[in-house]
């Protein structure tokens, strides 16, 4: 079974709908990528999912389970974390405590430590002094400490360099390994397709691809044509 099932799904913007009719999955264990241009909806959609805003129509379930009635905090209950897009740290408090609002009652984030040791020698800093790259590893491990089935993140990579953000990407491919699933909505498709197992590609509000990552990897004129929303023949949906 999937561990995080979109079906339908229509979200609104100031009455207009952005996100149009669509469909994803995404399975435990995998990494599922959500590609397009700007303004296609990637960002309005995860929001849709999360919480953060209401859906106009369609279903999201978590292992099965209907979550789109629920308020934001339930779903994350459920088991969805989502990492937003530009979600900051919070500078005053060092890289420790930033971790420790996230643990609940009796937990360490010892797990986050092990995923990304190199945070632990800057544990006693104020978070506001780490790299863009560390401030980003403790938003996506705040993210883990409340041990969610599937992980959303919106534009992991604004603002960083290559060497991090490949970093961050092994990161995610091995929390996929371990049985985690994950939906990654990025900018930079060789990057996020060089980790996805599922590919979809939105324009313009709709999925205009899906597939498996490997077959848009290996085709960078089908992956144009879609990204420019000109039609395509066979590997379109
Ligand atoms: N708060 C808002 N109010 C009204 N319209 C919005 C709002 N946020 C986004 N939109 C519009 O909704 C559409 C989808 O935007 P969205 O941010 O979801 O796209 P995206 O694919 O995530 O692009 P980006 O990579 O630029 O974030 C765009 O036309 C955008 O202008």
């Amino acid at each position: 079974m999937s561990v995080l099932s979109i079906a339908d799904v229509d979200v609104e913007r100031a009455g207009l709908a952005v996100v149009r009719g669509v469909s994803l999955l995404v399975d435990p264990g995998s990494v599922t990528v959500l590609l397009g241009a700007n303004g296609a909806g990637k960002t309005t959609l995860l929001e849709g999912v999360s919480g953060a805003i209401p859906i106009a129509r369609g279903e999201i379930a978590v292992e099965g389970r209907r979550v789109d009635r629920m308020r934001a905090w339930r779903r994350a209950r459920a088991g969805l974390a989502h990492v937003e897009q530009n979600r900051g740290v919070f500078a005053d408090l060092t890289a420790r405590e930033n971790l420790l609002v996230a643990c609940g009652p009796g937990r360490s984030p010892d797990r986050v430590l092990d995923l990304f040791p190199e945070l632990r020698k800057q544990i006693d800093a104020p978070a506001g002094l780490l790299s863009g790259g560390e401030q980003q590893m403790l938003v996506v491990g705040r993210a883990l400490l409340g041990e969610p089935k599937v992980l959303l993140i919106d534009e992991m990579s604004l603002g960083l360099g290559p060497i991090v953000v490949e970093r961050l990407a092994a990161a995610l491919r091995a929390l996929a390994d371990d049985g985690m699933g994950v939906l990654l909505v990025e900018q930079f498709a060789a990057l996020a397709l060089g980790i996805a197992d599922r590919a979809y590609v939105m324009a313009r509000g709709e999925i205009v691809f899906a597939g498996d990552g490997a077959a848009l990897r290996s085709d960078d004129s089908l992956l144009r044509a879609l990204y420019l929303g000109e039609s395509t023949t066979g590997s379109g949906v």
